[in-house]
């Protein structure tokens, strides 16, 4: 059963709105919120896992109301804020045992069987015995998914995970959501498109605390299809191209400038079709064009 946010806003007592009528249907599986800094992703994420209020809306996770039965959530819910921080002097299997007492699990033998298989699945088994304070970014990452998994919960939010992690942690990191993310809602708030277009069956891409555009990768990543251009130009040619045509994204590549166009028809000779793909359509968006009909998901 998905999760359903409806209208959903929220200003802060000095002013900033950081979420606008925000309305979005999250379905079983992985979920990416893609939105810039700032765009309002860790205030839904910390909403969502009943840790502040909203001025107005409703979110509800089956018949549970998320905003009024926060224990309910509670219970179901793990949570893996983007500041997660450990006690640098416990090793991760002392850590997980005790925030599974928090977790309600009360049967030692039941509690050793859970924190065993997590750190497995989290493979952190050999390093179980480490102080945290030892443990790599990536370890640490791990240790957070760990202990977001205690209880088997039927929602998960993990907020910006990947940032500051080296490739192959990030490649280790994306496999172990993809397993967890089968069964139950993961929800994978990021500024990084590709932990999306890796990850996610469904997305949302979010900036100044709107909802831009709802859908599947695929299908929205279709709609600019023989509409995108690339070309590779001179870092001074930039302010011209951008005068006189729609640049979504201009980034270098090798010394050069390479831009990528959105228009309906080749923009000049020099131009050649790109296959279009999420960053495409992240920039299109967050550019302010509104270029891909928002897709209910
Ligand atoms: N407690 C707060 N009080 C006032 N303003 C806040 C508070 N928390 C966040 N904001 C502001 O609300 C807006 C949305 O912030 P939020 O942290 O939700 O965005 P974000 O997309 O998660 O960005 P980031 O990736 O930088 O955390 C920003 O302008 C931010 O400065």
């Amino acid at each position: 059963m998905p999760l359903l946010i409806e209208n959903l806003s929220k200003t802060y007592p000095n002013g900033t709105q950081a979420l606008r009528n925000v309305t979005l249907t999250i379905p079983t599986g992985m979920f990416g919120l893609l939105g810039p800094n700032g765009a309002g992703k860790s205030s839904l994420m910390r909403t969502i896992a009943t840790l502040q209020e909203p001025d107005s809306g409703s979110i509800m996770l089956d018949d549970l109301d998320v905003l009024r039965e926060k224990d309910s959530v509670r219970r179901v819910l793990g949570y893996l804020p983007q500041e997660f921080g450990v006690y640098p002097r416990v090793s991760a299997e002392e850590l997980l045992d005790h925030l599974a007492v928090l977790k309600g699990i009360g049967n030692a033998k039941e509690r050793k069987e859970a924190v065993e298989a997590l750190l497995q699945q989290t493979n952190l088994w050999e390093a179980r015995k480490k102080n945290l304070g030892g443990y790599s970014g990536g370890m640490k990452q791990r240790f957070g998914i760990a202990q977001a998994l205690l209880g088997n919960p039927r929602l998960i939010i993990v907020d910006e995970p990947t940032a500051g992690l080296d490739p192959a942690e990030r490649n280790r990191f994306h496999n172990l959501l993809s397993e967890i993310g089968e069964n139950i809602i993961v929800i994978l708030s990021t500024h990084i498109v590709s932990d999306v277009s890796d990850l996610c069956r469904n997305m949302a891409i979010i900036n100044k605390g709107q909802v831009l555009l709802a859908g599947d990768p695929l299908t929205v990543i279709e709609q600019l299809r023989g509409r995108v251009w690339r070309k590779l130009v001179e870092k001074t040619e930039l302010a011209a191209l951008q005068a006189n045509h729609n640049v979504i994204s201009s980034r270098l590549f090798a010394g050069k400038t390479v831009v990528h166009v959105l228009g309906e028809e080749r923009p000049d000779s020099g131009f050649e079709e790109v296959n279009p793909d999420l960053e495409d359509v992240y920039f299109a968006q967050i550019n302010g064009r509104k270029v891909v009909a928002a897709a209910e998901v």
